[in-house]
């Protein structure tokens, strides 16, 4: 558990990992190269331990030497993912795409993953399918094959544009026959990473980044050295952690064009934020956190895993604030919590209207999912008294030493054994 006691500033600098959710993605990628690869700027976590667990036991040989993760992928061995670790997270599932376009065949379990909407499988299905594949679920297994052993290029149009689904096909059609065309692709800038990364190796792929993205198949891609761009979740975490204690913070390794919205709204609420040198952002708070309305969409709109830290700080704002979820059905777990801390929460099926309240107070609360955790860890930053939070499982899936940055910043918060 985390013991935190709040109303202390935090001050100076902090640098920001490298992204989970482009690292993941990246990692199912070196599957499609026949080489080995070098990853840096990766981050420690445990989703990236698994992620590793999984290429592992598909013959991959890895090493790990601090942020740089050296893959082998000459050789893969089997094309069948083990169930113990694909169920734990959501990114072990997008590996499917590029077994199928390198040995013809795959079994991945249905994924895992944090546990806010049903978080269906069928696009990534259906675009396989577009591109030859053959695909039955079985005993919550999917098994996929593509006959004469290669995916063929096809148009597929995405009813959502959902990152996962985008990041699979994406990487299928890099080794597919012929030209695959993604319409209504996800424009997350973990959609082009992964795209620069599979380029870096040789693929041929245009409009990463837009709606409608292009992928030529070449017959093979060859070894690379690539850096992952930085946590743009990470880093909006930080900015609010600045924002909801009101103190002055300056984040290394961000790249500013990532956080638009995020940057938008918090200067909504009276922050400011100011670019300085190549990928700095300071944060300047606001002598009184104002309120503002909030709805999540896919990018460039407010990103859903923002969502519950974000409402932390309108928890404080002097008020009503209007919070919409419109990408995961079941992502306001976190407001019962932030509700035991003094927090003024009504929920309407996706909709949270937030009462500011002057001060919230610290309580034993329960870390739901991955950004609810963060969003009890700012709450309790700035709250009176002492807060508790257990269940740090799911915060350490997606932050790499969250509490010793915060320790660094001048928090007071300690992780102790839970005491039964
Ligand atoms: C590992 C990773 O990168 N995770 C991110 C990724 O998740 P993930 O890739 O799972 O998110 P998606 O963009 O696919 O999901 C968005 C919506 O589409 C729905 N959907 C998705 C696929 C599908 O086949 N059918 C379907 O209906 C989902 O249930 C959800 O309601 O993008 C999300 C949206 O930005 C982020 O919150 C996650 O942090
Ligand atoms: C929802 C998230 O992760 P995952 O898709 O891995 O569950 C997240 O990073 O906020």
């Amino acid at each position: 558990m985390l013991r935190i006691e709040g109303r202390s500033r935090l001050s100076g600098q902090v640098q920001i990992s490298g992204a989970k959710n482009s690292a993941l993605a990246i990692m199912a990628g070196v599957v499609l190269c026949s080489q080995t690869c070098r990853l840096r700027n990766v981050p420690n976590l445990v989703d990236v331990n698994r992620m590793g667990q999984i290429l592992e036991s598909l013959g991959i040989q890895l090493q790990r030497h601090g942020s740089t993760l050296e893959l082998d992928a000459t050789h893969i061995t089997q094309g069948q993912a083990p169930y113990e670790v694909v169920s734990q997270l959501r990114a072990s599932f997008f590996i499917i795409g590029p077994l199928l376009a390198r040995l013809g065949t795959a079994q991945v379990p249905l994924p895992g993953g944090c546990a806010i909407g049903a978080r269906p499988v069928d696009l990534h299905v259906r675009g396989l399918q577009a591109m030859g594949a053959h695909v039955q679920i079985e005993h919550g297994v999917v098994n996929a094959y593509a006959p004469q052993g290669k995916l063929k290029g096809a148009k597929i149009y995405l009813d959502y544009p959902s990152v996962g689904a985008t990041e699979t096909l994406m990487m299928a059609a890099t080794l597919a026959e012929g030209e695959t065309c993604i319409e209504n692709a996800a424009q997350e800038p973990e959609v082009i990473d992964l795209a620069n990364f599979c380029r870096s190796m040789g693929a041929r792929i245009k409009g990463a980044g837009t709606k409608t993205i292009w992928i030529e198949g070449v017959s093979q891609l060859h070894s690379t050295d690539y850096e992952v761009i930085p946590d743009r979740i990470e880093a909006g975490t930080f900015l609010v952690a600045a924002a909801i204690t009101q103190s002055e913070l300056l984040l290394n390794n961000v790249i500013a064009s990532h956080l638009i919205p995020l940057i938008a709204k918090l200067e909504e609420t009276g922050a400011k934020v100011i670019k300085e040198g190549e990928r700095q952002l300071r944060l300047l708070p606001a002598e009184r956190i104002v309120a503002t309305d909030i709805e999540t969409l896919p990018y460039p709109g407010f990103p859903t895993d923002m969502q519950a830290q974000f409402m932390a700080l309108l928890t404080l704002a002097e008020g009503n604030s209007m919070v919409t979820e419109t990408v995961f059905e079941n992502r306001l777990r976190h407001v019962a919590e932030l509700q035991r801390m003094g927090a003024n929460i009504r929920v309407k099926g996706n909709i949270a209207i937030v009462k500011g309240v002057p001060l919230l107070s610290g309580a034993p609360v329960l870390a739901t999912d991955l950004r609810a955790s963060a969003a009890l860890v700012l709450a309790g930053l700035a709250a009176e008294g002492t807060t508790i939070i257990q269940d740090l499982q799911h915060l350490d899936r997606g932050y790499e030493q969250l509490e010793v940055k915060l320790q660094h910043l001048g928090a007071r918060l300690t992780r102790q054994e839970k005491v039964s």
